[in-house]
């Protein structure tokens, strides 16, 4: 099976935009390359005493809009690549729904599903004593991502105040509620692909009644009480990395959601039969949600697509063959960069309350997310309509002329 660096993927994108813009050689050089990136490497105390010694990443890949902004992975596939990746992606992310910051990405080589909570902890916090001089509210924000939660950012916060000795909340989003937290965060990423889906279908004139979601964890459970509770519509199938489960018939997602917390799979729901992960992907339905990791679509499995949209929770799950592909059997693509943007714009929500000492309703939250995603999806859909290119490309172009022209103004290029 073909393997895929994410990024060079993520710098074949910035070059096809580029050209788009007519961006001249410096420019789009400067942002095929993140400005600056860590490698850290530390010893963490295990529960048996031992000593292991992880590898981690932070890359700050653009900051010519404001801070560096993007959350911190824990998974043992992580390279320093795949950071990289998702830090452009963040970049790109920020700008097409116009946040005063930029993008960043970190990430510890880790599998959390073999380590208990106090091995998570030591891991964490080594991870802040090792970068906490790059990390500040003007530098870089961290947040949680792929295994991790709210409670590697309470750590992480603690840790980093321990450090520079007094309260800098706004350090880290999506923390719990009780250190700085705000309402609505949690379930932003999925509720801004949700509300990027409702703006589709408008557009499109479809309606969006059944829907299928890869990958069951933060982004993939919200989706489906979310698309179920705005968008009235059916959920017949979902996996995580265990498997998948299908029911025609319909899912109820919320008793997925509880049964999935209980048992820690979707396996063995009641009334639905089993199937492959990878086969989700495939199903006839009006939405998919990708919500997983990178490359789940690819030209392997693009010519398979049924949905009418694919809206993607994921950073990076179609590869530019697949987009094509796509793209040429109408298939409407949602990119990851407009779909999953929910989650930082509520993060940057989060960062101005802890400045100003504020705690918005969870109301506020919700109607100025609304707000920001219609607006991108705004001038995500002219630029589709001026450019003409298939939707990452038209999302692309909307995210990377805003930071040429960033960069532009500061004399950097
Ligand atoms: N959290 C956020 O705010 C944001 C997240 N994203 C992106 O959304 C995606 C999901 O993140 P998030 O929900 O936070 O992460 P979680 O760790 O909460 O969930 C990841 C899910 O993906 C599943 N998974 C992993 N590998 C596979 C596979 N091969 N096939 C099917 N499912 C798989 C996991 O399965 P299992 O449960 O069995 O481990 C888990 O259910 C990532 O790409 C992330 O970068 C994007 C924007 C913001
Ligand atoms: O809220 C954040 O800063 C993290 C968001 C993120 O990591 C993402 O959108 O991929």
């Amino acid at each position: 099976m073909k393997s895929y660096n994410s990024f060079l993927v993520a710098q074949q994108q910035v070059e096809e935009a580029a050209r788009i813009l007519n961006l001249d050689k410096a420019t789009t050089e400067f942002l095929k390359w993140p400005q600056r990136e860590f490698k850290f490497t530390f010893p963490v105390r295990m529960d048996d005493g031992r000593f292991e010694i992880f590898h981690a990443y932070r890359v700050q890949y653009n900051y010519a809009r404001g801070p560096a902004k993007g959350g911190i992975r824990f998974h043992p596939d992580e390279t320093v690549d795949v950071v990289r990746a998702l830090a452009a992606w963040m970049t790109w992310k920020t700008a097409v729904v116009d946040l005063p910051l930029g993008g960043a990405k970190g990430g510890v080589v880790c599998d959390p599903r073999h380590l208990s909570q106090k091995e998570l902890e030591n891991i964490a916090r080594a991870y802040i004593r090792a970068s906490a001089d790059i990390l500040g509210v003007d530098k870089d924000v961290p947040a949680p991502d792929v295994y991790t939660t709210p409670q590697t950012m309470a750590w992480m916060l603690d840790e980093f105040e321990t450090i520079v000795r007094k309260h800098q909340p706004g350090v880290f989003t999506d923390k719990p509620l009780p250190i700085g937290g705000t309402e609505g965060r949690r379930d932003a990423t999925s509720r801004g692909g949700v509300i990027s889906v409702r703006e589709a279908c408008k557009f499109l004139n479809i309606e969006p009644k059944t829907f299928a979601i890869q990958g069951f964890g933060n982004a993939g459970q919200r989706a489906a009480l979310l698309h179920e509770e705005l968008l009235g519509g059916k959920l017949i199938a979902a996996c995580d990395s265990r498997g998948g489960i299908l029911n025609p018939d319909g899912i109820n997602a919320k008793e997925l959601v509880t049964h999935k917390l209980k048992t820690g799979t979707v396996l063995n729901f009641p009334g639905a039969r089993h199937i492959p992960s990878d086969a989700v992907l495939e199903l006839d339905v009006d939405v998919l949600y990708p919500a997983a990791l990178e490359n789940a679509i690819s030209e392997k499995n693009a010519g398979l697509i049924k949905a009418k949209i694919i809206c993607e929770l994921a950073n990076g799950p179609t590869t530019p063959e697949a987009d094509l592909i796509l793209y040429h059997r109408n298939i409407f693509v949602l990119p990851d960069i407009l779909a999953s943007a929910g989650g930082v714009t509520v993060s940057y929500f989060e960062m101005l309350q802890n400045s100003g000492g504020e705690m918005w309703e969870e109301a506020t939250v919700h109607a100025r997310l609304d707000k920001k995603i219609s607006n991108a999806f705004q001038s995500f859909s002219d630029a589709l309509r001026e450019k003409g290119v298939h939707p990452r490309l038209a999302a692309m172009v909307v995210g990377v002329a805003r930071v040429a022209e960033a960069c532009k103004i500061r004399g950097w290029v």
